[in-house]
């Protein structure tokens, strides 16, 4: 027989270990920071053990976020700084996992692999491109090779394409972690992620199978670009200026009036769409150009919320249900007193109730989506593309 050379051999090898320690690396829409998730697997699928060992966020300096927004959402940027990003942000990244793990006391030779989501900088459903003959895309760059080889671990990354080639829209990945980790049988639940923007998995009690994964609309990404441009600070902490200002009823209207909201599911969307220019036309449309700025951060604020409980009010009706929040928005107060307000027969609680940390829950779907590409089957749940995804980056 042939022998296998030192990377399929490798891949043998941890596919046959007993546990896998695995770092999962989420750089969200909201560039606030890298995510850097380290778990423990045992088994994959619905069998999956899990255990989140550390957890860091490593924020993101100014000069990087500069750099990023260049390219980032923008129909036209410049091809250079494209490529180059992409070698950038895989070095980048590497240089944060080495970091964390020196922080922690971890050799690079515990870990047996990386899942990295790298960085979202466009993304173009069909729905929303429009354009005959092209499908649905998507492009997270931050290249794996480069985190392999800096690191000496085994990477997988870009996990979205393969969830578009089988028929997805590259988005939202979480159904299959909150699936795995999140659903319990006998107990309707309720998953909402806040981020930039915010997505949802509802997880029937009796039967999986009716499993509903979607984008909903903004999550802060409103939010955070308006308090950015008003009050020159990244986001509003605790919701302090939203607290001061009062929500302008004739603009939320308006800002809930896109056929986003009424498209059919599973729909998923981005900062694309949702921008300062989206909040500036449903500002003329409404004749609300002259409000005050901290009446703008509620209103945006409120909005996040109306939408959120307006969707799962027309899908998802019903009082046996529990609504876990995670993402930066579940700190947000404003927003989960708006959203508790919306719907007052639903308990309302974070996934910490899960055993799960509401901010490392991304990075640890990647590191979870890494692990069964490793060993797993394709988990099939619902009409969801049933894949394993993510490409292999060796170190050497
Ligand atoms: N204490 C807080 N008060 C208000 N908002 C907060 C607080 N903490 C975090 N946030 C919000 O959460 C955002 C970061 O959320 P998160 O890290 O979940 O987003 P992301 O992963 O970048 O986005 P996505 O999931 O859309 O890709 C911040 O930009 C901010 O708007
Ligand atoms: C294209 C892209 O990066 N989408 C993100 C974004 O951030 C939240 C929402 O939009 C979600 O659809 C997705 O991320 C999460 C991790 C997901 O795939 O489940």
């Amino acid at each position: 027989m042939i022998p296998l050379n030192t990377n399929l051999q490798y891949l043998v090898n941890i596919a046959q270990k007993p546990e896998r320690i695995g770092i999962g690396l989420m750089s969200g829409t909201s560039l606030d920071g890298l995510d850097i998730a380290l778990c423990r697997f045992a088994g994959s699928g619905l069998q999956t053990e899990f255990e989140l060992l550390k957890f860091i966020t490593i924020p993101y300096n100014d000069h990087f976020k500069d750099e990023v927004r260049q390219v980032f959402a923008k129909r036209s940027a410049d091809m250079e700084k494209l490529c180059l990003l992409n070698a950038y942000i895989g070095n980048f990244h590497a240089e944060l996992i080495l970091q964390a793990l020196d922080q922690w006391g971890i050799k690079t030779i515990e870990v047996d692999f990386i899942a990295s989501h790298g960085q979202t900088v466009y993304h173009a459903p069909a729905r929303a491109h429009g354009l005959v003959n092209y499908p649905n895309s998507t492009l997270q760059i931050g290249d794996g090779d480069h985190i392999a080889v800096k690191t000496g671990i085994l990477t997988i990354s870009d996990f979205r394409q393969k969830h578009i080639a089988a028929g997805g829209e590259g988005a939202p990945l979480a159904l299959y972690g909150d699936a795995i980790l999140g659903s319990k049988k006998g107990e309707n639940r309720i998953l909402l992620n806040m981020g930039g923007i915010a997505n949802l998995t509802w997880l029937p009690g009796d039967d999986l199978s009716g499993i509903i994964c979607t984008d909903i609309g903004p999550g802060n990404t409103l939010i955070d670009a308006a308090t950015k441009k008003y009050f020159n600070k990244p986001y509003d902490e605790d919701a302090r200026i939203a607290y001061l200002g009062t929500i302008n009823t004739a603009l939320l209207d308006a800002l809930l009036d896109n056929p986003f909201f009424w498209a059919d599911l599973p729909k998923t969307t981005g900062p694309e769409l949702f921008n300062l220019a989206y909040v500036e036309q449903a500002q003329q449309r409404s004749d609300t150009t002259n409000i005050s700025p901290a009446d703008l951060i509620t209103t945006l604020s409120a909005f996040t919320a109306t939408g959120i409980a307006a969707f799962i009010n027309k899908y998802l009706p019903g009082e046996d249900i529990k609504l876990f929040a995670s993402g930066g928005g579940a700190s947000n107060p404003f927003i989960i007193e708006q959203l508790q307000k919306a719907l007052p027969a639903l308990v309302i609680a974070d996934t910490r109730a899960l055993g799960i940390d509401p901010d490392a829950k991304e990075a640890i779907l990647f590191a979870l989506l890494g692990n069964e590409a490793l060993i797993g089957s394709p988990l099939k749940i619902g009409d969801n593309p049933a894949v394993l995804m993510g490409k292999f980056s060796f170190a050497g």
